[in-house]
């Protein structure tokens, strides 16, 4: 594909790289993307809807058993080529910076450096009342679509909460703004698996194109980011990005 060479050139003389990415990046390591990810008791639900603080308070044990489910599928997966080639990008660029909206630790497992968290993690538990951190639970691991009590506080003993930003929540506000600043500066943002419609996460790739950056896309599927993105490599991203460092 001339695109894949296009965008392999411009990468290897990129001294700025943003690579920013979505739930397709680690669909291949058969992570559900996030529309995806329900199933069993919870095909009922609006992922939109499970993800907020009213479903945490109205049913507590639905939403912590998803995302405990979620966490059980996230440890017994791996990082695909996709993910490996982002961390060897990163090797190789005098300055990169990941920024996700995946709340999975793929990216770290790949070797990818400090990733940035927009959407937070399944690994950061936290107490819902006194916002103090709480050990991840080991033990038993849920089954699929099973609701689960979540822990309580040592600290307080109120309910422990996922680590994540659920809608209608503040982004943690140090890293969106190291997140714009890093789009702001850089010469390439490299946008994979990222459908572009959950905010203020979609600015991201519109900054760079903003202030003179290549926008490179790679999703199997066209989204609102084609508006900005100056290559758009239409395939997966295992299959895409390794040709990308070739
Ligand atoms: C849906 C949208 C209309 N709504 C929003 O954006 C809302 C409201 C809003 C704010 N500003 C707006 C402006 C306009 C419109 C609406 C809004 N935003 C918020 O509520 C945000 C918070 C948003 C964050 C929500 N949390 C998530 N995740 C964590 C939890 C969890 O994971 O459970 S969002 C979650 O969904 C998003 C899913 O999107 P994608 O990752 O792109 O995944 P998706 O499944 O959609 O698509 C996958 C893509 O991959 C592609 N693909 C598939 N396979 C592959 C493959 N193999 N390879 C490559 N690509 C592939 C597909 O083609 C597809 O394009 C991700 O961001 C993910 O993190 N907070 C807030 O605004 O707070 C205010 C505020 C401000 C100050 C003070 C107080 C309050
Ligand atoms: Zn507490």
């Amino acid at each position: 594909m001339v695109e894949v060479r296009e965008a392999a050139k411009v990468l290897s003389q990129a001294r700025r790289v943003v690579v920013f990415t979505g739930a397709g990046i680690s669909a291949e390591s058969g992570v559900p993307t996030f529309r995806d990810a329900l199933t069993g008791l919870w095909e009922r639900f609006d992922a939109q809807a499970l993800a907020t603080p009213q479903a945490f308070q109205d049913d507590p044990d639905l939403v912590w058993g998803w995302y405990e489910w979620r966490r059980t599928v996230i440890r017994r997966v791996h990082p695909n080529p996709g993910h490996e080639a982002v961390a060897a990008i990163e090797a190789r660029t005098p300055r990169s910076v990941v920024i996700t909206q995946n709340v999975d630790d793929l990216h770290e497992r790949a070797g990818s450096a400090g990733p940035l968290h927009l959407h937070g993690s399944l690994f950061e538990p936290r107490c819902a009342s006194c916002a103090r951190s709480a050990p991840v639970p080991g033990g038993e691991e849920p089954s699929e679509g099973r609701r689960l009590a979540p822990p309580r506080c040592e600290h307080c003993s109120g309910p422990v909460r996922p680590g994540v930003v659920w809608f209608g929540e503040a982004l943690p506000e140090q890293i969106l703004e190291t997140a714009v600043q890093e789009a702001t500066d850089c010469d390439v943002l490299l946008t994979i698996g990222a459908s572009g419609l959950v905010y203020p996460a979609a600015e991201i790739p519109k900054v760079a194109a903003m202030f003179g950056g290549t926008v490179i896309q790679v999703n199997p599927q066209p989204t609102p980011l084609d508006a900005v993105a100056g290559i758009n490599l239409h395939g997966t991203a295992a299959t895409i990005l390794p040709t990308l460092v070739a």
